[in-house]
């Protein structure tokens, strides 16, 4: 499934049946809830970044961009907002911008 795919199945489970839908369930706790379930998947995928299970690192990583999601949808925020944000960024080195920061 592509991240637009993904995105646009959040977005449809807004106002649906929490019984139903984990998605629905979790954006009816509110915004707050999403981001703390997001900062447990990220940690989960920081853990097996560090043990080095490519495996698992995929799965957990499948977990946190999902919940990513979640949390950005709680606050309206869409993945086309966040691809224009990364458009912004094209072909500028992370380099050059940390160089351009004032000091
Ligand atoms: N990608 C996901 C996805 N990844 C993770 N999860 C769910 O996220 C939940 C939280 O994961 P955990 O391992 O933390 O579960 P848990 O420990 O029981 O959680 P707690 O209750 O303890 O907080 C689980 O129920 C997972 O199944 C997901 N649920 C849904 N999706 C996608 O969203 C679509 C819509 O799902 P529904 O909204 O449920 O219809 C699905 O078809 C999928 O494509």
């Amino acid at each position: 499934m592509s991240l637009h795919d993904l995105a646009a199945t959040i977005l449809a489970r807004r106002g649906a049946d929490p019984d139903t839908s984990w998605t629905a369930k979790l954006l009816s706790k509110g915004p707050e809830k999403c981001a703390e379930k997001f900062g447990e998947e990220a940690v989960e995928a920081i853990i097996e970044a560090v043990k080095g299970d490519r495996e698992k690192l995929a799965s957990e990583a499948a977990d946190a961009l999902y919940h990513l999601l979640v949390m950005c949808a709680a606050r309206d925020v869409t993945l086309d907002d966040i691809e224009a944000e990364l458009a912004r960024r094209e072909g500028r080195s992370g380099l050059a911008e940390k160089a351009a920061r004032p000091r």
